[in-house]
């Protein structure tokens, strides 16, 4: 049976996964795409580290050892970040070689240009394992979703803060030692401020937005907040009212529009979302034809990951086999209209701080009922004279939380803590 040589880049959690996926596997590849896959080469920064690699595998600092292999077809990315990752995969293409990668934070930015030389030298350019880790999410959207029109994609889609969450609420832990334990698990990024501050998940919400809506956005054409403000009060707060705290990626169609946000949202316990816990992520997929779909597993750690690292290394093996080679892995395209402030309506859980005296309450009333917004629940503490307000409002458009908090803004006394969307 003939071999396909690859190059890896990269040894760390996920890269160790593939490795071991690929030894551990050789048989059902085989059977399944009729060639023998062999990882030949592998570039890491610091070799001293890697000596118990076996399998007569050659470690290399030197990236030009791999882009000059002619053996060599696929080359697989799995270093993470911008730089020096782009310029290895375009060195990669221009030299014809296929290429995967687990890598969000670049495909999210410069996605559309890399298929794009990947298509123009006749090469696969493939990315299962960027958006939630294990599950196979981009290419069922890309081939089950083909002809049904998608109305939202939303779900949990960062692993490193889904596991601080629950951690934080189902043990006591703090957020430090939850984030020391998920750096420890491998969840996390190298840095993991990506993750803790909603870049990550907006990464993900990037590149699942191209595959579902067929349109091409930047993280800065969108609103994202992470779990690194969030408070045990009103994590607390919104137990108390029937929810928990989830870090929540929404991607919906409004009108003519797509609106896209990561933050933190309420969901209502009795929503499935409210019970994806740890490391584990779930993407809501709903179709105008086949409604709420639900996509649950894994979204960190090395060999979830490297499971859709290898359904792709798989599927390039099948193109080459076929010579079929350069195709997009995602062709549909649509222009992108962000969908207005006031076109987006939800209810909010508002935590607000006030002196606990006469006619604050009555001021914050006063508000509410200018901006024509309502209560629905409404709680109130209070401690050294402070009284903490906590509100779950009606539906409210994204211009009336813009009034709310502009006269909050102006009221001395009055602050407002926090604001969270509730899911229905
Ligand atoms: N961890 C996870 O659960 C998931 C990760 N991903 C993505 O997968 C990719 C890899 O992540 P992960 O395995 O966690 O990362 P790690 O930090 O564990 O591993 C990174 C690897 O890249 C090597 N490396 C870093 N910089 C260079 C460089 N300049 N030249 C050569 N080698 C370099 C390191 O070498 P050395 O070991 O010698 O220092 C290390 O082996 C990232 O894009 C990440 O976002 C995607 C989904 C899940
Ligand atoms: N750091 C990421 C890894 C997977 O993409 C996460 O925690 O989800
Ligand atoms: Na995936």
């Amino acid at each position: 049976m003939e071999t396909v040589q690859i190059g890896m880049l990269g040894l760390g959690t996920v890269g160790s996964g593939v490795l071991q996926m690929i030894q551990n596997n050789e048989d059902k590849v085989a059977n399944v795409t009729g060639r023998q896959l062999n990882v030949k080469k592998v570039l890491v920064k610091h070799p001293e580290r890697h000596q118990k690699v076996q399998g007569g595998i050659e470690l290399t600092t030197d990236i030009q050892e791999i882009i000059n292999d002619q053996e060599i077809q696929i080359v697989v990315e799995l270093i993470g970040g911008i730089h020096p990752a782009k310029e290895y995969i375009e060195m990669a293409l221009r030299s014809r070689k296929n290429v995967v990668t687990a890598n969000k934070d670049l495909i999210a930015t410069y996605g559309p240009e890399l298929s794009r030389l990947a298509h123009d030298n006749d090469c696969d350019l493939m990315y299962e394992a960027s958006v939630a880790g294990g599950i196979p999410i981009l290419r069922t959207i890309n081939n089950s979703f083909s002809a049904d029109k998608i109305t939202e994609v939303k779900g949990i889609v960062n692993g490193t803060t889904n596991y601080i969450l629950t951690q934080m609420s189902q043990q006591g832990w703090s957020y430090e030692k939850a984030l020391r334990e998920a750096q420890k698990l491998g969840f996390a990024e190298a840095d993991p401020t990506n993750d803790v501050t909603g870049k990550d998940a907006a990464f993900k919400m990037v590149i699942l937005s191209q595959f579902a809506f067929g349109i091409q956005l930047t993280i800065n054409d969108f609103n994202v907040t992470g779990i690194d403000r969030l408070s045990a009060f009103d994590v607390q707060q919104a137990g108390k009212f029937g929810y928990v705290i989830k870090l929540v990626g929404i991607s919906r169609v409004i009108n003519d529009g797509v609106f896209v946000e990561v933050a933190p949202v309420l969901v209502p316990v009795d929503h499935p979302l409210a019970t994806i816990n740890n490391e584990y992520n779930a993407v809501m997929v709903t179709g105008q034809a086949v409604g709420d779909t639900l996509f649950y597993g894994r979204g960190a750690g090395g060999l979830p990951t490297a499971n859709s690292v290898l359904s792709d290394i798989t599927s390039v093996t099948k193109n080459l086999v076929l010579k079929t080679n350069g195709n997009f892995f995602n062709n549909y395209q649509q222009r992108y209209i962000p969908a207005t402030t006031d076109q987006v309506a939800y209810p909010y859980f508002l935590s607000i701080t006030m002196p606990d005296i006469t006619g604050q309450m009555l001021k914050l009333t006063q508000i509410m009922t200018e901006i024509n917004a309502s209560f629905s629940q409404i709680t109130q503490t209070e401690a050294n004279g402070i009284a903490r307000i906590v509100i779950i409002t009606h539906a409210m458009s994204g211009s009336q939380l813009h009034e709310f908090k502009a006269q909050i803004a102006s009221e001395p006394t009055i602050n407002l803590d926090a604001a969270y969307k509730v899911l229905k």
